[in-house]
């Protein structure tokens, strides 16, 4: 159960509203306003220190904004803590896991911490496991698990209480590149069954896949591209296509689409996930019909003609 439905005023579950922070006297977040709605993907992306972590620690309820406010599901945290805290999962950079106890018991420990217990919790495990796929290393103690694995666990604690808003600090840092092309997988699954997820990380190129939309950080300031879509100017915005795949093409297959699109028009494939980005509709579709000429087959895609988003 994810609560009542109760959005943010133009129906986004997460809302940083003129969000500024501070330490001391240097002004690390300046002014941030971002919405992001159920089932979107934001990548926050900025160099080391450009207040990506700030920004997340302040939805997460860890630490007060200065200035401005925070809204999930139109609510303030102030107002009722634990009903903010039922909405959000964060999975912060340093895992605050038990590297001694196991999987299953390192969840059901952040399971009680959010006030779940009995059949419900129960329920709850099996889920979360399910979605990470961490059914096989449930017994396994934490400490002995891989890089790719503990952060399957640690987005798992994040999930446990079924929040609305995903919280993912740095996720894939650290890990080999196909660890992480089967991490970005889960989390953009995670997605589509309707989590609305923002994902902070400084190797941008690494998500762009994945993303709907790359929110830019730098020096605590939102890029004009990362604005809320509403605020927007619509000067020639890409066109982008999202699809689902039947089954990951062969490499060799990608390569020869590749060559023969028209210029300017980008193909990124991770796992089944595949995202095109074209200039105009002509060269969209030409490369479309490209990729269905040999023989790949989508499960579903959709398009997006929008000013909101610089997928870089
Ligand atoms: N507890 C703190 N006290 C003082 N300054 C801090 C504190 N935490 C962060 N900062 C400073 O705030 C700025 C933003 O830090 P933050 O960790 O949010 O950036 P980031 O974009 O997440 O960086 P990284 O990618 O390295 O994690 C940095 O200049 C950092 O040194």
């Amino acid at each position: 159960m994810r609560g009542p439905d109760m959005r943010g005023p133009d129906g986004a579950v997460l809302v940083w509203e003129e969000v500024s922070i501070r330490y001391g006297s240097c002004r690390v977040v300046d002014g941030v306003s971002l919405a992001v709605h159920s089932g979107e993907l934001v990548a926050l992306t900025g160099p080391n220190g450009s207040g990506k972590s700030t920004l997340l620690s302040v939805a997460a309820g860890v630490r007060e904004a200065d200035a401005g406010r925070v809204l999930v599901r139109g609510l303030e945290r102030k107002a009722d803590p634990v009903a903010y805290a039922r909405q959000v999962g964060w999975s912060p950079q340093q895992c605050g896991l038990y590297d001694e106890l196991t999987v299953e018991e390192n969840l059901r420990f952040f399971g009680r911490l959010q006030g779940l217990g009995g059949n419900r919790l129960h329920q709850n495990l099996q889920r979360v496991m399910g979605q990470l796929g961490l059914g096989s290393r449930r017994r396994q103690r934490v400490g002995t698990l891989s890089g790719g694995w503990k952060q399957r666990v640690n987005i798992a604690a994040a999930l446990v209480h079924n929040p609305s808003v995903l919280l993912l600090d740095e996720p894939t840092s650290g890990l080999d590149a196909e660890s992480r092309e089967r991490l970005l997988a889960d989390i953009s699954r995670l997605r589509d069954e309707g989590c609305a997820v923002v994902l902070a990380t400084h190797q941008g190129d690494e998500v762009a896949a994945v993303a709907d939309r790359v929110a830019q950080l730098h020096k605590g300031r939102l890029g004009e591209s990362a604005r809320d879509p509403s605020r927007q100017p619509s000067i020639s915005p890409p066109l982008l296509l999202y699809g689902q795949l039947r089954h990951p093409p062969p490499r060799f297959l990608l390569r020869l689409v590749r060559q023969r699109l028209p210029h300017g028009v980008e193909l990124e494939l991770i796992g089944r996930r595949l995202r095109l980005r074209a200039e105009t509709a002509e060269s969209l579709g030409y490369a479309l019909a490209e990729l269905l000429r040999e023989g790949v087959a989508f499960e579903s895609y959709r398009t997006v003609a929008s000013s909101a988003a610089r997928l870089a």
